[in-house]
């Protein structure tokens, strides 16, 4: 209950000094400190550089990934919104002496705020699951909160380039399209769901067989991000490597139960938050070194696409000054790739239609 108060106070006291400040003004922290103490800050505003929104920020991914996306050079403004706690957390990021200016924003009346002018947004906004729960236990609550937040996207930036973190993403992302379908914003370019966190485990466990830096390791990890959906190419990992098949089976099934894993270590605390939010960072930093048009950036994501005969499918795609630029092949698969592809298949297709089915029933 004080908690609660205290965020009451808080957000009154946001919203009362959001009322003062410019829409374009570009460091309400430090405003919030010349409101109160006079007119003595010399700051001239953000920097060059690409604006970045976090949905969901005071969670347990959205915080230490909005501490993350602090510390990234690339970004000059971070928009930290969520339902809770972002007066808090935002002035915590804040006195972070790196170059972005953060805003925080509290509940649905500051959405658009939060989202007008951004190039990057990021949802980590949702329910995650507790022992015994499957991901697609959570599209009650979670399907429901992305779409809000899309249509928020849809008429605030509908040019921004947008990452789906919120579990189920292989049901979470066909929704985010519906709804940018229904808006008449929908750039498939744009629309990535986050699956780094499996390339990231993958990467970890196999570098883990091998004795090998994981740093040094690149596996492709293929299909979605549930379960059977989430297929690593053992076959193509880099540096070329060869597994017996006891290394294959341990191997898939670790990289597919890497979310079980730590959902049953927390035992009811939630889900990956700390890798989650660094693979999410990392995602994030790809997506904006595309936009700033460096060449030959090549990660894992669930997206549309042509490479399977499913509307949306993950695997390795090249980000550019548009987004997702090109969808890149799946290689050779071996046998055991290929009746693993066909099981993801199966699963995928109904996780799709479900989330298409839940914008048009
Ligand atoms: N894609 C992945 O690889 C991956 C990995 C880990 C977790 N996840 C998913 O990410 C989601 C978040 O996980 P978490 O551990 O951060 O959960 P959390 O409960 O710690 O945080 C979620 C945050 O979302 C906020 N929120 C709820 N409704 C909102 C709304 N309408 N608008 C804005 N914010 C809202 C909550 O207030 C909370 O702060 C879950 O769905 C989880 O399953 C995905
Ligand atoms: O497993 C979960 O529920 C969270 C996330 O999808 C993960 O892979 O860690």
């Amino acid at each position: 209950m004080e908690q609660q108060g205290t965020d009451a106070a808080a957000a009154r006291r946001m919203a009362t000094l959001a009322s003062h400040l410019s829409p374009a003004s570009s460091h309400p922290q430090m405003e919030e400190a010349s409101l109160l103490r006079g007119s003595n800050c010399r700051a001239k505003g953000a920097a060059p550089g690409f604006k970045v929104a976090i949905l969901g920020a005071a969670g347990g991914i959205g915080q230490p990934l909005a501490l993350l996306m602090k510390m990234n050079p690339l970004v000059s403004v971070l928009h930290l919104y969520d339902v809770v706690n972002t007066p808090g957390v935002t002035a915590d990021i804040s006195h972070m002496n790196t170059g972005a200016v953060v805003r925080g924003f509290l509940g649905q009346p500051q959405l658009e705020n939060a989202l007008t002018g951004m190039d990057l947004v990021i949802i980590p906004a949702g329910v995650p699951r507790k022992p015994g729960m499957t991901r697609d236990d959570l599209f009650n609550i979670n399907a429901g909160i992305v779409r809000t937040l899309c249509e928020g996207i849809a008429k605030c930036c509908p040019k921004a380039i947008v990452n789906v973190i919120s579990n189920p993403v292989n049901s979470t992302v066909p929704i985010a399209a519906e709804v940018f379908k229904k808006a008449g914003t929908y750039d498939p370019k744009r629309l990535l769901g986050v699956t780094t966190l499996d390339v990231v485990r993958a990467n970890t466990f196999v570098g883990e067989v091998l004795g090998l830096d994981p740093r040094e390791v690149n596996v492709p990890v293929i299909g979605g991000h549930a379960g059977v959906t989430i297929l690593p190419l053992l076959s193509q990992v880099n540096p070329a490597c060869s597994f017996t098949p006891e290394e294959v089976n341990h191997l898939t099934s670790r990289i597919q139960n890497g979310g079980t894993e730590v959902v049953e270590a927390k035992a009811g605390a939630g889900s990956a938050t700390l890798s989650m939010a660094y693979a999410a960072a990392k995602f994030a930093d790809a997506c904006l070194r595309g936009l700033r048009g460096d060449a030959g950036i090549v990660e894992c994501s669930y997206v549309a696409s042509q490479v399977t005969e499913l509307p949306f499918f993950a695997s390795k795609v090249r980000l550019g000054r548009s987004g997702v630029e090109e969808i890149l092949p799946l290689g050779p698969l071996n046998e055991f790739e290929r009746t693993g592809l066909e099981k993801a298949k199966k699963e995928l297709s109904a996780s799709i239609q479900k989330g298409v089915s839940f914008i048009n029933k």
